[in-house]
């Protein structure tokens, strides 16, 4: 990776410049949405929607369960756009295309931002089918230097050193988990350390172990690049981690990971997922509309 693939104002501006031409909506909350989840866009009202194809800048999708298109539309009268399907790193996209998305977001007036993703448990307690609501992420490509921050700063968008401490928003987890109290879902619903790792391969015994050792409750292969864009640039993040899968740590275990096991517990969780992200968005304080 190269600094020489870094974005500039100008492309983000051509994406933002694109789209209001072709919408009236003026989006202030944005979800992405993981494997398998790309319904929560259905449920938008007075939808327009386009293909990534279509948008100037924008990448493509590649991945089973990532359809590939910009929906934006109104949920409960609270405008949103809703990225049915996310880039990943693995799939050859540079770190700074697969957070493309988030700047063109800011520039849009997007000041929420909600993250979802299919996650593998690494928690004992956690449960195929369990939702996680992010406290706090492990960036482990971060970590190793592979951050979409690298390169000369854009101060237009935020300071050359940002924190990472407190990112999840705590109002916003505490609503999302009163609104689970009240759908009545709360043995089910946990709150935990998401950890991103490379992929495009599942874990192996020794480095589940070694994620366990460390704190991690979730592991996925998203997320972390774009909440770090997102905070950067000063939006509310909140994310939750689906758990569509245990990761094994037992010599003894001869389960494995894959999928379309992935896809298939995403599809089970779906309509409660839409509920709780509904719910979320229409209790959330949103300067809706003034763009
Ligand atoms: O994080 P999302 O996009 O939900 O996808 C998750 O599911 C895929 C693996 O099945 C990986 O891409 C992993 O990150
Ligand atoms: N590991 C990494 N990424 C994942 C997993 C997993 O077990 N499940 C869903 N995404």
């Amino acid at each position: 990776m190269h600094c020489k693939d870094q974005i500039s104002h100008k492309d983000y501006q051509r994406s933002v410049d694109w789209l209001q031409s072709k919408t009236q909506h003026r989006p202030k909350v944005a979800i992405i949405c993981g494997s398998g989840l790309g319904m929560l866009a259905d449920t938008l009202q007075c939808q327009e929607s386009f293909k990534y194809s279509d948008i100037p800048g924008f990448p493509q999708s590649t991945v089973q369960g990532h359809i590939g298109r910009l929906v934006f539309g109104e949920l409960k009268g609270k405008t949103c756009v809703c990225m049915q399907g996310r880039f990943h790193m693995y799939e050859g996209h540079s770190i700074y295309k697969v957070t493309f998305p988030v700047r063109v977001f800011k520039l849009l007036g997007v000041e929420t931002l909600i993250v979802t993703n299919a996650a593998g448990s690494i928690a004992e307690s956690y449960h195929c089918g369990d939702v996680m609501i992010i406290r706090d992420h492990i960036n482990f490509p971060g970590l190793a230097g592979l951050n979409p921050l690298n390169g000369p700063n854009d101060d237009k968008f935020g300071p050359r050193f940002p924190p990472m401490s407190g990112v999840y928003d705590k109002d916003l987890r505490k609503l999302a988990f009163d609104i689970c109290k009240r759908m009545g879902v709360t043995q089910f619903v946990q709150e935990g350390v998401y950890c991103m790792v490379g992929g495009p391969n599942f874990e192996s015994i020794a480095e589940a172990r070694l994620l366990h050792k460390l704190g991690v409750d979730a592991v996925g292969m998203s997320t972390a690049p774009e909440v770090l864009v997102a905070s950067h640039c000063g939006m509310r993040v909140f994310g939750l981690s689906l758990i569509t899968n245990k990761v094994v740590k037992s010599y003894e275990d001869s389960e494995t990971t894959n999928h379309e096991t992935i896809l298939e517990v995403s599809k089970m969780r779906s309509e409660m997922l839409q509920k709780l992200i509904t719910e979320i968005i229409i209790h959330m304080d949103i300067n809706n509309n003034q763009a």
